[in-house]
């Protein structure tokens, strides 16, 4: 073995050389999503180095205003948020953003503007920020048709209508995790490169999990399906053995672990939070698009999530999503309560 040669692995697959591949399978595109994909690809880059050095920049902390939620905003939040909108912006692909940080739907400039609308959470996982847990962003990517003048609309339009959607987790390592509609692959960050290397390639999820994800801080304002599902969890009545409960309170890390594990993650509605917590755009929608991409399933207490058509630009909805076994269990028990079994 020529270890001098193996220290050059130029044969590495990079997530550009992996999106020019997928690239080439749809040449009307023009390149022009691989384009707007590498300047995500930057912002992922930026925030990671930000989020890594946090404590020594300064970076920690609030930034002294309020989002569109009522949250506090942190630094890195404002910080994570400009990054994102520049790097957008200056792809030249897209026309509308919608991000968590921002009230309204960002308009790009016509001379700017491109063909694609951009929803993103620039920082998930903001109670964790400041404690150097596991965050994240997360993105979806709709396409407006051609040629045509881009509205609010062309946003509030079902999950499935989604060409492509990703997280990138800033965690001991950075993880991106990407699907434009055939598969899931992750890519991790080699810091000596500055790549994101295919380290994850087409990532399916176990048919049946061992891990149940919930804020059960919340469990005296559940709905029955929910109080009955995570009962189950923990004194299953088939003889099988009870499940874990893993929490992390950043939706980011809990999906990514459940996409690799198994299991489920869920943030119900409860009498506190009638329609859940995550918000449909830019959290639950690409996080189900990627769920269903590996074989899993994500469900809203209701509806399969990638159905549900949005009013808002900062709608929440509850969200079940993971295993496609567990998540059957949890519809029947909703089907049960509509007296629907
Ligand atoms: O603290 P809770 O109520 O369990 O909520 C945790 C959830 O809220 C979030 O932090 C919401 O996201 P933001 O931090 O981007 O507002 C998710 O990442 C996470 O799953």
């Amino acid at each position: 073995m020529d270890h001098a040669a193996d220290a050059y692995r130029t044969d590495l697959m990079t997530i550009t050389r992996f999106v020019l591949n997928e690239q080439s399978k749809y040449p009307e595109s023009r390149g022009d999503f691989s384009i707007l994909l590498s300047h995500i690809v930057l912002g992922c880059k930026f925030v990671c180095s930000a989020v890594n050095k946090a404590g020594l920049a300064k970076l920690i902390g609030l930034a002294g205003e309020t989002n569109v939620q009522g949250e506090e905003q942190k630094k890195l939040d404002v910080l994570s948020n400009e990054v994102f909108v520049k790097a957008l912006v200056s792809s030249g692909r897209t026309c509308i953003l919608v991000s968590e940080e921002d009230e309204e739907a960002t308009f790009v400039e016509h001379s700017k503007r491109g063909k694609y609308c951009v929803v993103f959470d620039p920082l998930d996982g903001s109670s964790n920020i400041d404690c150097g847990v596991s965050i994240g962003t997360i993105f979806g990517i709709y396409l407006v048709k051609d040629g045509a003048e881009p509205t609010v609309g062309d946003v509030l339009k079902p999950g499935k209508n989604m060409v492509a959607a990703g997280y990138c987790m800033y965690g001991s390592s950075c993880t991106l995790v990407l699907s434009s509609g055939s598969g899931v692959n992750g890519f991790t960050l080699d810091p000596s490169l500055g790549e994101f290397i295919l380290t994850h390639p087409d990532i399916r999820i176990p048919k049946k999990g061992k891990i149940y994800s919930v804020n059960e801080g919340n469990a005296k304002n559940w709905d029955e399906p929910t109080r009955k599902y995570v009962e189950r969890c923990k004194f299953p009545q088939d003889g099988s053995s009870p499940k874990s409960l893993r929490y992390i309170g950043s939706m980011v890390a809990d999906v990514h672990r459940t996409l690799l594990y198994g299991g489920i993650f869920m943030y119900p509605a409860d009498k506190k939070s009638p329609n859940g917590k995550l918000r449909v755009l830019y959290e639950v929608f690409p996080m189900s698009f990627l769920m269903e991409q590996a074989g899993g399933q994500a469900f809203t207490g209701n509806i399969r999530a990638l159905d549900l058509v949005p009013t808002k630009i900062h709608q929440r909805s509850p969200v079940f999503l993971g295993s496609y076994d567990d998540v059957e269990e949890i519809k029947a028990l909703y089907a049960a309560q509509e007296g629907k079994a």
